[in-house]
C-alpha cells in the first residue's frame, strides 16, 4: 500500500457527513457571529455573506489579486480553484474558508481593519467567564500537592482544555453528551519518560486554541521550565487568525495579562512566564505553514529542523491531529508511529476528537467505543487522547 494514499480523504461531499455539517451548520452560525463581533462596514457584512454562500453552493475562487499571499495559495489552491467546495479536501477547503474570512474582514491589506482579528471578541469573553476563573483558582489548590501529582493535573488540564475550542462549541452544547468524557489512548507514561525531572529537556509545544485552552498549557509549561522538565520551550502559534480561536501572539499576550492580574498560584506562573520568555527559556515562533491548508508530512525544511531539534514535540488539538496524521479516513488501528515516521524527533499528540480521523487504537477499544457511541465519539469532543512516538 503507497505511503499516505491508502485511506480515502475526507471531503464534505457527503451528505450527513460530519465534515459536511462543518461547512452547512457550523460555518453559517460563526458568520452570524462574526457579524454581530464588530462594527463592520456594509462592504465587510456583504464580503462575508458572499463567502458563506459560495462555501456551501458554489465553486472556489481565488484570492484577491492584490492579496500579499496570492501567489502561495495560487499554488496550494491549484488543483481546487473553479471546483465546488464540498468536493475539495475539507483540510484544504476549512482552512482556505479561515483566509478568505481574512480578505472579507479586510485583515491583511493597509486600512483601518489591518490587523484586526475579527475573532478577537469571542476569545477575549472566553476569558472573562466563570469557569476560567474557577480553574485558575483550582491552581492554588494543585500548588500544595507534590510535584509529580501537579504535573500529572496540568498535563490533563492541557488535554481537556483543547475541549473550550469556540468553534467546536457552536454546536456542541446542543447536543447534551458533554459529560461523557473518557481517555481512549493514554501514553503518558511514555511522554513523562521523555521529560524526566531536572533533565535538559527541549520541548516543542505547538498550541492550539487561545482563552482557556492557552492557559492551560502555560500552566503546564510553567510547571515544566520550574521543575526542569524541559530547559527550554518553544510555543509555537499561529502567525494571524485561523479557525476561530487558535492563539497567536496577541492572544498569548492576553493570557499573560490575564494570569497577571490574577491572585495566587496564577499570577506566579504569569510573572515566571514573563521571565522565562525574557530570559529566553521560552520562545515563540509563528511560522507561515502553521496556517498552510497542507499536513505536515508536506513541511518545509526549517520547520523540520526545528521539529528534530526538539527532545519532544508535543501537538495540541484535534486540527493538528488531523496535519499530523493526514486528514483519512484512516483504519483506527492504523499504528500512530506508522503515520508519524516523518516527523523527525519523537512526538505526542494531545488532543480531544472533534473530527473523524482516528489512528493508534486497539481492535477492542474501537469495537467497544462504537458498540456504545456509533459514530458520535470521533467528532463530539467527549473522548480524547495521549498518543505518543519516540
Ligand atoms: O481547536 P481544535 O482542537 O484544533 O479543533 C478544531 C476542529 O474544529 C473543526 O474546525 C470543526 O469541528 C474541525 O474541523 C477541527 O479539526
Amino acid at each position: 500500500m503507497p505511503e499516505g494514499t491508502a485511506a480515502p480523504v475526507i471531503t464534505c461531499s457527503e451528505p450527513g457527513s460530519f465534515s459536511r455539517g462543518v461547512f452547512t451548520e457550523r460555518h453559517p452560525q460563526l458568520i452570524e457571529q462574526l457579524h454581530k463581533a464588530l462594527p463592520y462596514g456594509p462592504e465587510q457584512h456583504r464580503a462575508l455573506d458572499t463567502l458563506l454562500s459560495e462555501s456551501i453552493h458554489g465553486v472556489i475562487q481565488p484570492l484577491a489579486e492584490a492579496a500579499h499571499d496570492r501567489d502561495q495559495w495560487d499554488i496550494w489552491g491549484q488543483d481546487h480553484y473553479g471546483t465546488p467546495w464540498l468536493e475539495a479536501p475539507f483540510l484544504w477547503a476549512e482552512s482556505y474558508f479561515y483566509r478568505r474570512i481574512l480578505q472579507a474582514v479586510g485583515y491583511f491589506p493597509q486600512g483601518p481593519w489591518q490587523g484586526i482579528d475579527p475573532f478577537r471578541p469571542l476569545k477575549s469573553a472566553e476569558l472573562g467567564t466563570p469557569e476560567t476563573g474557577e480553574e485558575l483558582s483550582a491552581l492554588d489548590l494543585l500548588a500544595t500537592r507534590p510535584a509529580d501529582e501537579q504535573a500529572r493535573a496540568l498535563l490533563q488540564g492541557s488535554l481537556w482544555g483543547n475541549r473550550a475550542d469556540l468553534g467546536f462549541r457552536m454546536t456542541s452544547a446542543a447536543t447534551g453528551d458533554a459529560g461523557d468524557s473518557s481517555l481512549i489512548a493514554d501514553d503518558s507514561g511514555l511522554l513523562w519518560s521523555l521529560l524526566p525531572a531536572g533533565g535538559d529537556a527541549d520541548l516543542c509545544l505547538v498550541a492550539d486554541n487561545a482563552g482557556r485552552e492557552l492557559l492551560a498549557d502555560l500552566a503546564l509549561v510553567d510547571h515544566l521550565l520550574r521543575h526542569r522538565h524541559a530547559r527550554r520551550v518553544v510555543l509555537q502559534l499561529k502567525p494571524y487568525p485561523y479557525y476561530v480561536s487558535d492563539a497567536t501572539t496577541a492572544d498569548l499576550i492576553d493570557c499573560l495579562h490575564h494570569l497577571l492580574r490574577s491572585q495566587g498560584a496564577a499570577a506566579g506562573i504569569g510573572e515566571r512566564l514573563w521571565t522565562a520568555m525574557g530570559e529566553g527559556r521560552l520562545t515563540v515562533r509563528t511560522h507561515p505553514f502553521s496556517c498552510a491548508p497542507l499536513p505536515y508530512s508536506d513541511m518545509p525544511d526549517d520547520l523540520r529542523q526545528e521539529f528534530a531539534r526538539a527532545t519532544l514535540t508535543v501537538m495540541k488539538g484535534d486540527l493538528n491531529y488531523r496535519r499530523l496524521v493526514g486528514d483519512r479516513m484512516w483504519p483506527p488501528t492504523t499504528p500512530f508511529a506508522d503515520r508519524t515516521a516523518y516527523l523527525p524527533g519523537p512526538v505526542a499528540a494531545l488532543r480531544t476528537l472533534k473530527s473523524d480521523v482516528i489512528v493508534g487504537l486497539d481492535q477492542h477499544t474501537e469495537t467497544a467505543l462504537h458498540t456504545a457511541h456509533g459514530q458520535r465519539w470521533r467528532t463530539s469532543g467527549t473522548h480524547a487522547l495521549i498518543q505518543v512516538r519516540r
